[in-house]
């Protein structure tokens, strides 16, 4: 059951998953270890990069008072920062936060606004072009990404904290670090309510998950390779009941993209459920279902099905910052599913606060990610079509 060596383009790996390969001693897997390290560090992380943003001065910030807007500049998983920023900050936060993923920074950024430069190699032309346009116009600016990087040496020429978060792996097994100064800078805004006890909690619910996600555990006790299993040899599609659950589809989809390599649907019910819950009733949805029977034939077997994630919050009891999730929608749809033989897990959100809820919903699925690469023989860590572009765009990671 080794993988197929005989790959295009350099690529080696299974089209079938074989659970055999995540059972017991990962041993026989391409490369386990580095990825599921990673994962299972998210909550050290996170108690990392808290210790250096408090060491990187980002008090200043608040000296000018309260900006116009605040920008989160990055691509990939340092833009994934820029929408758990707008979701813990949540409806009410007096100021725009905006994600910009393309170069530099939106015309309008000037002197009043705040601009947060993401990137965890440090060396994004996104985020190194966003960084030098926010100095050239006097927006506050605050560069997050590894040490001694281009992006640092930005910082340092503009005078800007930089919060230098060292690099183990790559950018998108380091969300948790890199979502924490962002929060953080946020907060000496005023912007976001995130206290330390907030930030422990949602390291020890992260340190929680990745035990129960160990891979010597066996599918029937461990969530995550349940949840890889169940995805197998499906078409995912990753719906968020809320805003902040929307944020941990959207990180799904990608986590599954890059590591599982998997088409994946995602986005927010409210969003989703006036169109694309039309899948539903299409080909790879009830049309393929309803071909299963005791009499199916092996061609119907064959049939590539929907498989929906719910990503469940019904919202914080007492919280009155946010408007209630409206929870019949998600209960709507589950029963869409159910009537139709369209199979859904569903993720419920846990925790008494924003950032810890979203941390319930993203560790399994990220888990399940590495789990699924595995069980088809794919290495997580390496992904060639990602560096080959980067070859061909950037000149290399
Ligand atoms: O965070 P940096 O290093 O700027 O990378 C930004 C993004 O680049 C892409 O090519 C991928 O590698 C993503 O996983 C990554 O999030």
């Amino acid at each position: 059951m080794g993988p197929d060596d005989d790959g295009v383009a350099g690529i080696t790996g299974d089209r079938l998953p074989d659970e055999r390969r995540i059972e017991g001693d990962l041993s026989e897997s391409t490369n386990p270890g580095g990825a599921l390290w990673a994962l299972a560090s998210a909550g050290p992380q996170l108690r990392e990069s808290a210790a250096l943003a408090a060491d990187a001065g980002l008090g200043v910030l608040a000296d000018e008072g309260r900006p116009r807007a605040i920008v989160v500049a990055g691509v990939g998983t340092a833009a994934r920062t820029g929408d758990i920023l707008a979701t813990v900050a949540g409806p009410r936060c007096p100021v725009p936060v905006l994600g910009h993923r393309s170069a530099g920074v939106p015309g309008w950024v000037g002197a009043a606004d705040v601009v947060l430069a993401v990137s965890a190699s440090g060396r994004s032309p996104e985020a190194l072009a966003a960084a030098e346009a926010a100095a050239r116009r006097g927006a506050r600016l605050v560069a997050i990404g590894a040490p001694d990087s281009e992006l640092q040496a930005v910082a340092e020429r503009a005078r800007a904290p930089y919060v230098a978060v060292p690099r183990r792996a790559p950018a998108r097994l380091s969300l948790w670090a890199l979502t924490i100064p962002v929060l953080l800078a946020a907060r000496e805004l005023g912007l976001v309510h995130v206290n330390e006890a907030d930030i422990a909690e949602t390291a020890r619910r992260l340190d929680e998950d990745a035990e129960r996600c160990r891979a010597d555990t066996d599918a029937y006790v461990n969530p995550a390779k349940a949840l890889a299993m169940n995805l197998a040899g499906s078409i995912p599609v990753v719906w968020g009941s809320s805003p902040l659950a929307g944020v941990a589809a959207r990180r799904m989809g990608d986590m599954l993209a890059a590591n599982s390599r998997y088409p994946v649907i995602s986005g927010e019910l409210g969003e989703v459920g006036r169109g694309r819950v039309g899948l539903l009733d299409g080909v790879f949805g009830s049309l393929a279902e309803g071909k299963k029977d005791i009499f199916a034939d092996s061609e119907d077997d064959e049939l590539t099905r929907l498989r929906i994630v719910l990503m469940r919050d019904d919202g914080l009891d007492g919280d009155d910052t946010a408007p209630k999730p409206d929870t019949r929608r998600a209960d709507a749809v589950a029963d869409l599913a159910g009537r139709r033989g369209i199979r859904c897990d569903v993720i419920p959100a846990e925790g008494g606060c924003a950032l810890e809820r979203l941390a319930s919903l993203i560790a399994v699925p990220d888990f399940a990610s590495v789990y699924l690469a595995l069980a088809h023989g794919l290495d997580p860590m390496r992904v060639p079509a990602v560096s080959e572009l980067k070859d061909q765009t950037v000149g290399g990671d």
